[in-house]
């Protein structure tokens, strides 16, 4: 860095204002923040619905576009930390980027106002396409914002301190995390309230607006919060294209290594003292502490795959656990909050008192110890997770392999039936009711012979992998099958459908079409609580009212006496029975990881800007946050190729991965020594203004350059 710079930066350091011993600008970029990530958080809980049920797109493109979206979120920084260390310095960077955000934020809500395009006033949008393109041009907007001030925030808030303020520098990054969490938390819970709301112009629809406009609000909030601060900040100085000067600086160094690889030349140091001849020491020994670092990030990824598995994996274990805590009922996706819940006591917990004592005991918990001990944390969330896994394996039914096909008979025949099953007992069917369970069959093709009058014999082709329902109407030779849902309903629901034994048409409310006599309804998926069906065939009607758990299915038998009982004579059977395994148990696994953010996470993040150059700290809190992108990238591609058959077995395969890799990472922390960037920087500094040879070393090159022009030219000629 220029002297002049470097002067300049001091100068303003002296100036900045104190409050407890802390600059008084931090409270704008820790507010800032908060805001931030309530608007990133809010946005992020409802996306996945927003595609789902207002796109209309299938689970896997809703998906799959999501963790794209929030893998383009961590690969982003690195543009913003260009940005900021080589052109624009970090104040205007997270300025310009935070209006691109909030204009992304707001063209995102825009996008989910389906009164714009519902020109037939039917409740759903009539052009798609718009809807789609306007939420794609929010979301890389959004990406592009939030993935590229991270960096420079962070950064940002670390320059605000002075040399004797180290100490506070830490708690900083520590209430940084706090700040981060508790607007995680406070969106979290908020968003998914707004969007359940109804609002609308023509129709009333699920109010995505609001839960897409109140992030959006946050986000201008944000802005006007480090605005405010403007006049407070420790602005440095942007250094030229620091980039490419990095990247011309290593491509020239290991293209002079190649070019003097013969045994003549004397060993250097390091292969970057290549680069001596041609550029700045300082350069050059910024470069060497960047690169020392990002080596040490390589094993860093792994610990993201199993982390981000929270809002994936996790909460998909939790669909197959019942969430009723006596005094209030806990839906499966709001699982998640626990993390930030814990975050934000398990960080002054260990800052205040774990972190201390374990100094007190004279233990070097060094930062790269504390994240070793943080990924061995999570391996262990994951081990807990595997063990819930085994238990919640033992509740649930048994389903059907690929080659195996399943069978329950339901007679709603006014008589008993006997059925005689290959390779069974013969069954004994009472009127209105079902076979005791699902029968498992090998093959695909079954006869089954009934003792009516006259006797019928049935030959069916079951679908292998499936669950089906044989049911017999009250005119048995119109039996029909009826194919079964073979998992668990999806987010905890319910899955319920109606045999109408009645006469007449039924309508039934919450079911899609009215049922024909004898006719049986598809699934409709009910959450928990109880819940209401009102029954007509538009002359009577009746109520049928049934508290649901999570996580069931049930088929209800409509008797021809359903009126005159007032709908008390529906018989239910209970095709899968609901999770009783309680979501209670994934708390150790949730407090386990959260152990391991906080030693990882917060500890990686003041870590990182630690070790960083003055010049490179945005470019190196981005290489952090890549690890991130990196780790969610992994994600995706073990959650499409390695598929295990086992649940738990997944999970302990990740947290071996863990392990092996903390390991790894543990032998390459031993060999890493710490730093203190601005000395050795101000070292090479001084060191410069008084060596002669420098120069001389420049000359030489520049010669041999000219020399090999030269030759070139006469090789042509
Ligand atoms: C750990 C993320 C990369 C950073 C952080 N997330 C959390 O703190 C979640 N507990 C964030 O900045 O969103």
């Amino acid at each position: 860095m220029p002297d002049s710079k470097m002067d300049e930066t001091k100068k303003k350091k002296k100036k900045t204002a104190e409050c407890c011993g802390y600059p008084i600008s931090i409270f704008f970029i820790v507010v800032n923040e908060f805001c931030e990530r309530f608007s990133y958080y809010g946005m992020r809980a409802v996306l996945v619905l927003y595609f789902r049920y207002f796109l209309l797109w299938d689970d896997d493109l809703a998906t799959s576009i999501y963790h794209a979206f929030v893998a383009l979120c961590y690969l982003t920084p690195i543009l913003g930390a260009i940005i900021a260390d080589s052109w624009l310095g970090k104040f205007k960077t997270i300025i310009y980027l935070s209006i691109v955000y909030a204009v992304g934020q707001v063209v995102m809500a825009v996008s989910t106002i389906h009164d714009i395009t519902d020109a037939n006033r039917d409740g759903t949008p009539d052009n798609f396409t718009l809807h789609i393109a306007l939420s794609m041009l929010g979301l890389v907007l959004i990406a592009l914002g939030t993935g590229g001030i991270k960096p420079c925030v962070a950064a940002f808030g670390g320059d605000q301190f002075q040399e004797h303020q180290s100490r506070q520098l830490n708690t900083f990054f520590s209430v940084f995390y706090l700040c981060i969490n508790a607007g995680s938390l406070l969106s979290t819970l908020i968003t998914p309230v707004l969007r359940a709301q109804e609002c609308g112009i023509h129709t009333q629809q699920q109010c995505y607006p609001l839960a897409f406009g109140v992030p959006a609000a946050l986000m201008v909030v944000s802005l006007v919060v480090f605005i405010a601060g403007s006049g407070m900040y420790t602005k440095t100085a942007p250094e030229g294209n620091i980039m490419g000067s990095v990247c011309k600086c290593i491509w020239f160094a290991l293209n002079n290594r190649f070019r003097h690889r013969s045994d003549i030349y004397p060993k250097r140091e390091h292969w970057m003292d290549w680069a001596e001849e041609k550029y700045d020491k300082l350069l050059i020994a910024q470069i060497k502490m960047v690169l020392k670092v990002l080596f040490l990030y390589i094993p860093l990824p792994m610990f993201w795959t199993l982390f981000d598995q929270k809002g994936s994996r996790w909460t998909l274990q939790a669909t197959t656990m019942t969430g009723d805590f006596g005094g209030f009922v806990l839906q499966p996706d709001q699982m998640q909050t626990v993390n930030p819940i814990l975050i934000l006591t398990l960080v002054p917990i260990m800052d205040r008192i774990i972190f201390p004592l374990i100094k007190k005991c004279g233990l070097n918990f060094s930062p790269l110890k504390r994240m070793t001990v943080g990924m061995l944390f999570a391996a262990t969330a994951f081990i807990a997770a595997a063990l819930v896994q085994m238990e919640i394996d033992k509740t649930l039914p048994n389903f059907p392999s690929s080659s195996e096909s399943q069978l329950k008979v339901v007679n709603m025949h006014s008589e008993s039936l006997i059925v005689t099953v290959p390779s069974q007992e013969p069954l004994l069917i009472g009127s209105f009711e079902s076979s005791p369970d699902y029968i498992t069959f090998d093959q695909q093709d079954i006869r089954l012979a009934f003792n009516t009058t006259p006797e019928i014999n049935k030959d069916l082709s079951l679908i292998k992998g499936s669950r089906q329902t044989l049911i017999i109407p009250s005119e048995p030779a119109e039996m029909y099958l009826k194919e079964d849902i073979k998992s668990k309903p999806k987010e905890g629901k319910n899955a319920v459908r109606f045999v109408n034994g009645w006469t007449a048409y039924l309508n039934i409310t919450n079911l899609e079409s009215s049922l024909q006599p004898s006719e049986t309804s598809n699934y409709t998926l009910v959450s928990q609580g109880m819940r209401k069906f009102t029954l007509t065939d538009g002359i009577q009607s009746c109520e049928f009212s049934r508290k649901f758990g999570f996580g069931s299915s049930y088929t209800f038998l409509i008797p021809s006496d359903l009126f005159s009982t007032d709908c008390e004579s529906i018989k239910e059977i209970e095709d899968m029975q609901p999770n009783s395994v309680h979501m209670a148990l994934q708390i150790p696994q949730y407090f386990l990881i959260t152990t391991g953010e906080v030693m990882f996470s917060v500890t990686g993040l003041q870590f990182s800007y630690s070790q960083a150059p003055k010049n490179m700290k945005s470019v190196l809190q981005a290489g952090w946050l890549c690890t991130n992108a990196v780790g969610n990238i992994i994600v995706l591609i073990v959650a499409e190729l390695g598929k295990l058959p086992k649940q738990w077995a997944e999970y302990v395969l990740f947290a071996s991965l863990l392990v092996a890799v903390s390991i790894i990472f543990s032998i390459m922390a031993y060999f890493y020594t710490y730093i203190d960037p601005a000395e050795i920087e101000a070292e090479i500094l001084k060191q410069q203004e008084t060596d002669p040879d420098k120069k001389k070393k420049k000359e030489t090159l520049e010669m041999e350059e000219k020399e090999n022009e030269q030759e070139i030219k006469q090789t042509k000629i």
